[in-house]
């Protein structure tokens, strides 16, 4: 395996809603161009987690986060730092598709009319390659210009992919990105994701660890302590994690012994 480059380091990363911790001490890298998951039960901070990777959860309640997280080096908590322009480097799909109220061609072109103007075609080779890439191109060509809302949910959730590779990110954070659909466009999402794998960094978390073991090139197995606070039990190679996990609690979680 070629040298690995960590596009995120946490360090020490603790965090809390209110006045309640919900993740305890968390260090971990997220590898460049390698596809992580996060696994772990309900409730063990999962989401939390990769929404603090591009400060997504600050558009919720009183939060506090203790520690650190950097992206190629730079701390993301920083008070410099430009939010519009980290959650453009680092893009998230949501668990629910949640297009606009616009046509496919618009979906994936928002984003990029934002940043800045481009001549027209131009522009429709950025959506094409998007939505090439997001594995959905055949079946929508002939209705770029046709309402988003008419697409399948599987196809919507990969339209929303589509659309968050559109501005060219350097790291996808996917919550849960198949918790609505059917085994046959999960499948789809998950084709799509090992045709990123190598190009793009990804983390994905996911409550399917037999989704993780397939996607995956490393696992972070995440559980909760006798405080009910989340915090990351392992980390390692998705093989060594599934198949030789030091911690016994990994081992019965991703053996489906967990209670
Ligand atoms: N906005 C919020 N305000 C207060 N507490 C929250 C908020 N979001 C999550 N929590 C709490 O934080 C803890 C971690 O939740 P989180 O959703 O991150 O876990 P998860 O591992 O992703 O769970 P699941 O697999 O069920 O989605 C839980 O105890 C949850 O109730």
């Amino acid at each position: 395996m070629n040298k690995l480059i960590t596009a995120i380091k946490v360090k020490n990363l603790s965090f809390y809603y209110g006045k309640t911790k919900v993740l305890e001490a968390i260090s971990m890298d997220i590898y460049q161009n390698q596809i992580t998951a996060i696994i772990g039960p309900s409730g063990c901070g999962k989401s939390t987690f990769i929404k603090a990777l591009n400060r997504m959860n600050e558009l919720e309640e009183e939060i506090k986060v203790e520690g650190r997280v950097e992206f190629f080096s730079q701390n993301i908590y920083s008070r410099r730092v430009n939010l519009n322009r980290l959650r453009r480097q680092i893009g998230m799909v949501l668990p629910r598709p949640n297009l606009f109220p616009m046509s496919i061609y618009d979906n994936v072109a928002y984003g990029v009319k934002i940043i800045g103007w481009r001549p027209k075609q131009e522009l429709d080779e950025i959506v094409e390659s998007a939505i090439k890439a997001a594995g959905l191109w055949d079946e929508v060509k002939d209705k770029l210009h046709k309402s988003a809302f008419g697409l399948s949910s599987g196809q919507q959730q990969r339209l929303c992919i589509a659309r968050a590779l559109a501005v060219k990110p350097k790291v996808l954070l996917m919550d849960e990105p198949c918790s609505g659909l059917d085994p046959i466009a999960t499948i789809k999402i998950e084709e799509l994701i090992r045709n990123l794998r190598g190009e793009l960094t990804i983390a994905i978390v996911t409550r399917n660890t037999q989704q993780a073991a397939r996607v995956s090139d490393f696992t972070a197995f995440f559980g909760t302590d006798e405080n009910r606070i989340g915090r990351l039990i392992e980390f390692g190679a998705t093989a060594q994690i599934f198949n030789n996990a030091v911690d016994e609690r990994t081992r019965d979680y991703v053996s489906g012994r967990f209670s």
